[in-house]
């Protein structure tokens, strides 16, 4: 039982490429589960509370409420944005950003700049149970901000940013593409390599 890990997200789209990383293009279980070495990820679609912090201490808080809630082991995730110009800001808080602002206003903070620059992070946080400490697994990808979004606008900022190196913004690309090079795929394969780590 407490091989089983329970990833818990309240955004489909990141389940989705969740999946898809972890998959490696093999079909999940009947049940949608994935096994990664002795452990098997299944997923809870529970809406966590967000606290302000660093993206770390946002993580961690993420997992603790996450693994007190369902008293299990669970892993979580949280999208970061930050725009060098800006410190690093939005930051954690790019969510509200994004939902207040618009594409076209989360484009428009950096006007005033010509360092259109950012980075995507993506933190998961693993806690194998209540009172556990939370252990963090970080990805990054450096890219820029466009000028205008291109590409479809379901999955948050990926029609603005556009990873270093490529021509086609996160939502212009192949899911596959994406799944190779984002922050999201950074972080997941450092989770990968731990959790085969703990099955030796
Ligand atoms: O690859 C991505 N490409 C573009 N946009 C993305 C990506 N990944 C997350 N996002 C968006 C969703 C949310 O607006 C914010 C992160 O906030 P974040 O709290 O981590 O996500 P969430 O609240 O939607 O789901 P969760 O239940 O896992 O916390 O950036
Ligand atoms: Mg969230």
């Amino acid at each position: 039982m407490s091989d089983t890990i329970t990833f818990v997200t309240g955004n489909s789209n990141k389940l989705r490429e969740v999946v898809h990383i972890l998959s490696h293009g093999a079909p999940p279980s009947n049940d949608g589960s994935h096994k990664v070495g002795k452990f098997t990820v299944v997923n809870n679609s529970l809406d966590l509370e967000e606290v302000q912090g660093t993206i770390e201490e946002v993580t961690i808080f993420k997992a603790k409420k996450a693994a007190e809630l369902l008293q299990r082991p669970v892993l979580v995730e949280d999208t970061c944005l930050g725009y060098d110009a800006l410190n690093g800001l939005p930051g954690p808080y790019i969510k509200w950003f994004v939902e207040s602002l618009g594409l076209e206003g989360i484009v428009k903070l950096l006007a005033g700049f010509d360092d259109k620059s950012a980075k995507a992070y993506c933190t998961f946080g693993y806690c194998k149970g209540p009172g556990e400490d939370v252990v963090l697994f970080q990805g990054v990808t450096e890219g820029t901000i466009v000028l205008k979004a291109r590409g479809p606008t379901d999955f948050g900022w990926d029609a603005v940013f556009q990873p270093k190196g490529y021509t086609e913004t996160y939502a212009e690309m192949s899911k596959e593409t994406k799944n190779l090079i984002s922050h999201r795929y950074r972080a997941l394969d450092k989770v990968r390599t731990f959790l085969l780590e703990q099955s030796e």
